[in-house]
């Protein structure tokens, strides 16, 4: 008899599979499996702390200094529910083991369920195979250069995240060797993905390269430059005057300061008091009548030149769309714009790029509402589109509005998070616990900004606070929880906070040539902590312990199964198994129908 029980079960999936393969992309193929022993129908909170990395517990380990009962009682109270996962590097799509992680390619993997090799590593490859110069994106600017200027507009860092020095290199000597005659670089510099100061270097860096260039007869210089922060990339349109001042710098030549040498500018700018590389006011470069070196101009071409789109979205708006309200550009000039990828899918935004963005599809969200799980997300302004539009493969707004519901609560604007280390974290818990207790979702989303948001800032005191904050904000969920007998999956999207300083060789803190402990204000290379349970967790639910290497991609199948489904094949797999519980008879209506 059980023989027979298995044999059918066996038949219906293999049905299920052909079906599913034949109906290709049609609405049918988004049917999941029933997951053959965890029930459908439980409440879940997903819970995202952003930049809450696992580091060696001492005094620049600001989650380890800080009051965090919630996080540690997960850890002790349960460790075969609690599990460190990759979050960086090749786990998440980055070109090698030594890129940190960030928020973009974490929540790509955890909505995503499986690894795409994301925008760096693309742009590598466009970069090395010379692909670039011959794609649709690059023809278009190029139309320009006979008689206009080529712009160059973005982060100045080699930190990865949003750009990398290496790449505008290779770009500025292709445009030049493909014709472009006269370039303008329009620098924001960075001190969040890298070391504050390191900016001076890096505009030097670019300095050289710029005077080859000339040797060569291109007519290349610096035209303007800001702190990234304070200057062009705001993100989910949080302040627009953050973009504003870069416009009327880049596009206008118009800036509070002006310099003739922008290593001089970089560099006397850091001597306003509390300045750092992050908020650099904005600054032209003029020449010796003090005129703009390069402003932009009717016929030109533009190129921002970062892969990561949050902070490009913005200013993509700026430059490309004919109705334009949120500040006064004054002047528009007639341009040809690319971006170094398409920002917004949705949007098509940039209608014109240089290199493809990675197409993320079937993610685990559209699946989960395609198959009736009713979705809330949350989170403040400034990680919004964390949990909503990287959350579901850099595609914005709802797949089914009758079953989604999105909140954002306003961020503080105009303040670095070190002033208010609590940020929303009391009020996001809030509405996330409303949601659980309203009993009108399936899944309730939240990503928690503080360890990330102010450790990004180097103040450790204010980030220890912030940690307690995000802590607090997931006892508030993980109560919630608790009253309707759901189930939690507490992670995060790659380290911050865990380390707070930048380390030798031998993991002891650096210091600088006056003796000085560096202060690290990036993201790391940690491991980050997945965490499960709650009454609605079948017993026996354990996390397995024969996968290799699991990452952040193995996230969405978990979250997938304890939903009751399995995942589509093709997914990472699940980090979960259930232990002691065979595969439970089905009700006899169900088998009478074969
Ligand atoms: O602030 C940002 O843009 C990045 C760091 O460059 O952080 P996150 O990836 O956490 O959003
Ligand atoms: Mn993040
Ligand atoms: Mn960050």
């Amino acid at each position: 008899m059980f023989f027979y029980y298995y044999l059918i079960v066996d038949l219906i999936s293999i049905s299920f599979q052909e079906f599913h393969l034949k109906m290709g992309s049609t609405d049918a193929s988004w049917k999941l499996a029933d997951h053959p022993k965890l029930p459908k129908g439980k409440r879940i909170a997903v819970v995202v702390l952003d930049g809450w990395g696992e580091a060696n517990p001492d005094q620049y380990n600001c989650i380890h200094v800080a009051e965090t009962p919630t996080m540690d009682s997960l850890k002790t109270g349960a460790p075969e529910r609690w599990k460190l996962v990759k979050a960086h590097g090749t786990a998440v799509g980055l070109p090698t083991d030594d890129d940190m992680g960030n928020s973009e390619v974490g929540h790509n993997a955890l909505g995503a369920g499986r690894i795409y090799a994301q925008g760096a590593k693309l742009v590598d490859l466009a970069l090395a195979s010379g692909k670039i110069y011959e794609e649709e994106g690059f023809n278009y600017i190029k139309e320009c250069f006979d008689q206009g200027t080529l712009h160059l507009i973005g982060l100045l860092s080699d930190g990865g995240v949003h750009s990398r020095l290496d790449q505008v290199q290779l770009l500025l000597k292709g445009a030049s060797e493909h014709g472009a005659k006269r370039i303008r670089v329009h620098i924001l510099t960075d001190g969040r993905d890298v070391l504050d100061g390191s900016s001076v270097g890096f505009v030097e860096t670019l300095e050289n390269d710029l005077a080859e260039l000339r040797a060569k007869g291109v007519d290349a210089r610096i035209a303007s430059g800001g702190g990234r922060m304070y200057v062009t990339m705001d993100r989910y349109e949080n302040d627009w005057d953050v973009v504003k001042r870069g416009w009327d710098a880049q596009v206008l030549g118009e800036a509070p300061y002006k310099f003739q040498n922008a290593v001089e500018a970089v560099k006397e700018l850091r001597k306003l008091p509390n300045m750092n590389d992050q908020y650099l006011p904005p600054f032209v470069i003029v020449d010796e009548s003090g005129n703009p070196v390069g402003p932009i101009l009717d016929g030109d071409a533009v190129v921002t030149f970062n892969f990561r789109a949050d902070r490009m979205v913005m200013i993509a708006k700026a430059l490309e769309y004919e109705d334009f309200d949120k500040f006064d550009r004054v002047r528009v000039p007639k341009i040809r714009y690319a971006g170094m990828l398409q920002y917004d899918g949705e949007l098509k935004l940039p209608s014109h790029y240089l290199v493809s963005p990675p197409l993320i599809e079937r993610t685990s969200g559209e699946y989960l509402v395609k198959n009736g799980v009713r979705t809330f997300a949350c989170s403040e302004t400034v990680k919004f589109g964390h949990v909503t539009f990287f959350w579901n493969g850099n595609r914005s707004g709802y797949f089914d509005a009758s079953k989604e519901e999105y909140v954002e609560i306003p961020s503080d604007v105009g303040i670095t998070f070190n002033v208010q280390p609590k940020m929303k974290a009391v009020e996001i818990a809030e509405k996330a616990r409303d949601a659980i207790l309203s009993g009108k979702f399936d899944q309730v989303r939240v990503n928690l900004p503080n360890g990330d948001m102010v450790g990004h800032t180097g103040d450790i005191e204010a980030t220890v606070v912030a940690c307690k904050a995000a802590d607090e904000a997931v006892k508030i969920i993980l109560d919630a929880i608790e009253q309707v007998g759901g189930i939690y999956v507490v992670t995060a999207d790659h380290g911050n906070a865990e380390d707070m300083v930048k380390r030798n060789k031998s993991g002891q803190p650096a210091k600088d040539k006056n003796g000085n402990i560096q202060i690290l204000t990036s993201h790391t290379l940690q491991p980050v902590p997945v965490a499960i349970g709650g009454p609605g967790l079948s017993p026996g639910v354990r996390f397995r312990t024969d996968l290799q290497t699991p990452g952040l991609a193995n996230v969405a199948a978990t979250v997938m199964n304890l939903h009751g489904f399995e995942a589509p094949s093709d997914y990472e797999p699940t980090l979960i198994e259930v232990e002691g519980q065979k595969a439970k008879p089905r009700t006899f209506e169900r088998f009478s129908i074969i």
